[in-house]
């Protein structure tokens, strides 16, 4: 049995202030952590505030990203070791934002996902497909070639603690959710994937989330699919009532 997370990824959104009362206003009201884990994906300038006010009660804190080095002449970015000494457990990797506005590739998310594991962060690995790529019948391979070159040279035992987030791109910030068939007909692909790369029984572990105009009105029908095991929410998660809905659905999964 899979615990069911959900992830909420501000993007370049908030105040330090709006983030911190964020953080107050859901704190408490929020599933109990053996039911559903739930993590806020921050602005690097919140981590360390944040991660100071997580515990007992709140969201776990995540990064949008980082790069792949501990250290280095890397003007602007973040590292992994910067992130665990604040106390940072999740970092997205390979949103399509970075990899359409970043440059980011399979393999540099591949560097990334290997640097997060080597300094013991989960990685939520972010795929999916165009619009083009749907029309034209290619979202299995997109999403399948995206899984195994993100997790090359990674352990069964790390992937079984990864998360990967299923995000068409045509679906995010766009209000046009995939149906909860669509969805979960990708989400087992990736599972098959998982399951080629490193036998079933890991497979089953990884938690696979979909992403994409989830809110409190879609997340039970998702949820309730076989191979949909949580959500990364984007505007969804910016307000408390609305993350609090979300993480609630999940509790009853
Ligand atoms: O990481 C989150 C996704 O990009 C989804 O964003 P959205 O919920 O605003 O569509």
């Amino acid at each position: 049995m899979r615990k069911p997370i959900i992830a909420g990824n501000w993007k370049m959104h908030k105040t330090l202030g709006e983030a911190e009362s964020f953080f107050d206003s859901v704190k408490g009201k929020l599933p109990d952590a053996d039911q559903a884990d739930t993590v806020i994906c921050a602005p690097a300038p919140f981590l360390a505030a944040l991660s100071g006010r997580a515990g007992d009660g709140t969201p776990a804190v995540g990064a949008q990203t980082m790069h792949e080095e501990e250290k280095g002449a890397f003007t602007g970015e973040v590292s992994p070791v910067m992130l665990t000494d604040l106390g940072v457990r999740y970092v997205i990797i390979g949103h399509s934002e970075r990899r359409e506005y970043f440059n980011e590739t399979d393999d540099s998310v591949n560097r990334k996902v290997k640097s997060a594991f080597a300094h013991g962060l989960i990685p939520i690995v972010c795929v999916g497909e165009s619009l083009e790529e749907r029309e034209g019948n290619k979202t299995a391979e997109k999403i399948s070639g995206q899984v195994r070159a993100a997790l090359e040279g990674i352990s069964a035992e790390e992937a079984a603690r990864a998360v990967v987030a299923y995000e068409p791109i045509w679906a995010i910030g766009t209000g046009k959710t995939a149906t909860s068939d669509m969805a979960n007909e990708a989400c087992a692909e990736i599972r098959s994937t998982l399951a080629e790369l490193y036998g079933q029984e890991t497979a089953e572990q990884v938690r696979i989330q979909y992403g994409g105009s989830v809110k409190p009105e879609n997340i039970a029908e998702l949820l309730a699919q076989p191979d949909i095991d949580g959500a990364l929410v984007g505007g969804a998660s910016l307000e408390p009532e609305s993350f609090i809905a979300l993480a609630e659905a999940a509790s009853h999964e």
